[in-house]
């Protein structure tokens, strides 16, 4: 059975859910009345419980440092609620009856399309019907104390925490790591703020399925929930400002999405502007401005039971005490690869995950976590000379190893600048690691660029009748190494973690050329890659 375990490490999964959540991240906390005389004192303290403030409370610890979670809401955070697994989990089903309808011999199997109530059901299971006791037990059994709460700096390592109208001092002896996430930005132009809109969080947790979905935003969030609603039955207008969808990836890959997506029904507006909104009895009304070169030029009034804001997020710091650090509330916080806070004094702030604006995804932010949890445990190692390595410690930690730390160090999170692997869960599937073709040029590298048609390969053949796909890699000529990889089709998730591995170890390609995929595999597309590259 699924469960919300993404956000955890190898560490424990979180048990079933026993009962519906009632917190929602909305309004301002309010400030608790009564003030507590007791006051909390932990070497580390993480604000925000979500899957990176999880990892690197964790990883922190291993010393034996003694850490608190600060979480206001759920353990697990956004990840295990209201993005990853739901969204994962909505998508599923229409990704398998796709594929078993591209293959003669199941698809006669195939007499129906999703069955809407069990895939909210599965949804609700892996979201453990937003119930955190399952997290809450492998946060205790880490050894780490969880404290319930809203938590604002007042000062340099002191924190109040607000709980159920009760403010409790917290002191931080070394080191306090922000961790507090992001939350959906919604453009207060056009009006769309004020008609109650969808963001994820409503999407990923709805119960039922709206009839007609205007989605917002042709990003990441933008296209999944696309594609998940039309699944589900819901008429989707994607109504998209720029003029392809994934701007950040391929241009090719925005394009095959949006071909996939019109195929199944989807209207996909691009140079669309939603410039005025309401809501009445009959829905929600939007005025919408196409940009002249659009075939549906002018101003539309689109009428939907829904639409989702799908515009991106912004850093939760408005209400984090920040002004009395010295920093400004509201933006992201900016930090070196040791996740340590900058224009901070005393070297005691430290952030990870998407309060940095730094990484987007769990993956990238669980990876900076790691790093900034071997910091601390190295900087602030309270074994008796340090540097021993336990059945806990991670290999090799000492806070001699720290204080030199260079690039691609156990302490440095290099890779946030040179491969961060994205995968978009749509039908098909974008996937991509490192800088576009056009970012590696502006970067000023010696670029090559080689592509190579993936429904080519034996493995596409024997994957299904009809698949279609795409690889394109990008090369720096000067050092003849990958730098960046994209990859569009069904199943190409799993594909993307070589192309990471072959960036991130800068393997030459004429090393790459031994690295034999199997036959008959879609991995197969790299022999034909490096073939088309003339090796
Ligand atoms: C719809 C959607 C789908 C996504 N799908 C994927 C995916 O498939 N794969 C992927 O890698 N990424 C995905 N992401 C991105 C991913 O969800 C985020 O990158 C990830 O959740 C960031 O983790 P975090 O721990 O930094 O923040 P969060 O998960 O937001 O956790 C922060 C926690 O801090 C708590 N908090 C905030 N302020 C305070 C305070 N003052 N005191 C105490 N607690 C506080 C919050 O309650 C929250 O629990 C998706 C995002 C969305 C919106
Ligand atoms: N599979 C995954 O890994 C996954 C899935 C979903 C979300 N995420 C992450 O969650 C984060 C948020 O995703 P997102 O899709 O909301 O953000 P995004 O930045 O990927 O896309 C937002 C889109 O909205 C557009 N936009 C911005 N302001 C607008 C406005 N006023 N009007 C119209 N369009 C506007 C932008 O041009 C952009 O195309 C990202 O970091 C993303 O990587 C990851």
């Amino acid at each position: 059975m699924p469960t919300s375990s993404s956000a955890l490490g190898d560490r424990g999964a979180p048990g079933r859910a026993l009962r519906r959540c009632r917190g929602r991240r909305t309004g301002r906390p309010r400030r608790g009345g009564n003030v507590s005389n007791e006051v909390q004192e932990f070497d580390v303290v993480v604000l925000g419980a979500g899957a990176v403030g999880e990892n690197a409370a964790d990883r922190a610890s291993r010393t034996g440092l003694s850490v608190a979670l600060v979480e206001s809401q759920l353990v697990g955070g956004e990840c295990s609620y209201w993005a990853c697994m739901p969204s994962k989990a909505l998508l599923r089903a229409g990704d398998a009856l796709a594929a078993a309808r591209d293959v003669p011999g199941a698809a006669a199997a195939v007499t129906g399309g999703v069955d809407v109530a069990a895939v909210l059901a599965r949804r609700d299971e892996v979201t453990s019907h937003w119930d955190d006791a399952g997290q809450v037990r492998w946060v205790e059994g880490a050894g780490l104390t969880l404290l319930r709460g809203h938590a604002r700096l007042t000062g340099a390592r002191e924190l109040v925490l607000t709980h159920e109208d009760t403010d409790t001092r917290v002191l931080a002896r070394h080191a306090v790591v922000v961790a507090t996430g992001s939350v959906a930005a919604v453009p207060r132009a056009g009006g769309l703020a004020d008609v109650r809109p969808w963001t994820s969080r409503e999407a990923t947790s709805a119960h039922t399925v709206p009839p007609r979905l205007a989605v917002v935003g042709g990003g990441v969030v933008g296209v999944e929930m696309a594609t998940a609603f039309a699944d589900l039955g819901s008429e989707v207008t994607l109504l998209v400002r720029g003029d392809r969808l994934l701007p950040r990836a391929e241009p090719f890959a925005g394009e095959a999405l949006a071909r996939a997506l019109v195929d199944r029904g989807v209207r996909v507006a691009l140079r669309a502007s939603v410039v005025a909104a309401s809501r009445d009895d009959a829905g929600v009304h939007l005025t919408v401005e196409h940009e002249p070169r659009d075939a549906s030029a002018g101003t539309e009034q689109l009428v939907a039971d829904e639409v989702l804001v799908a515009t991106g997020r912004r850093p939760a710091t408005e209400d984090l005490g920040l002004e009395t650090v010295g920093l400004t509330p509201g933006g992201a916080l900016e930090v070196d690869d040791a996740l340590q806070v900058q224009g901070v004094e005393g070297g005691w702030l430290f952030a990870v995950g998407d309060v940095t604006g730094r990484t987007g995804t769990t993956h990238q932010g669980k990876y900076d976590a790691r790093v900034v949890g071997d910091v601390l445990a190295a900087r602030f190692d309270p074994r008796p000379g340090g540097g021993v390595d336990g059945p806990q410690v991670p290999r090799g930690l000492s806070r001699e190893g720290e204080a030199g730390a260079g690039p691609w160090s156990r302490y440095r999170a290099t890779a946030d600048a040179a491969a961060v692997p994205q995968v978009v869960f749509t039908r098909p599937q974008v996937a991509w690691v490192g800088p576009t073709e056009e970012e590696a040029r502006r970067a000023g590298l010696d670029v090559g660029v080689v592509g190579y048609d993936l429904g080519g390969v034996a493995g596409a053949s024997v994957t299904g009748e009809h698949y279609e796909g795409r690889v394109q890699v990008v090369v720096d000529r000067a050092r003849d190494v990958l730098v960046g990889a994209t990859f569009v089709g069904p199943d190409v998730a799993d594909m993307l973690h070589a192309a990471t591995v072959a960036v991130v170890g800068e393997v030459p390609l004429h090393r790459l050329w031994h690295a034999v995929p199997s036959y008959p595999t879609l991995s197969e597309v790299w022999l034909r890659l490096l073939e088309a590259d003339g090796r």
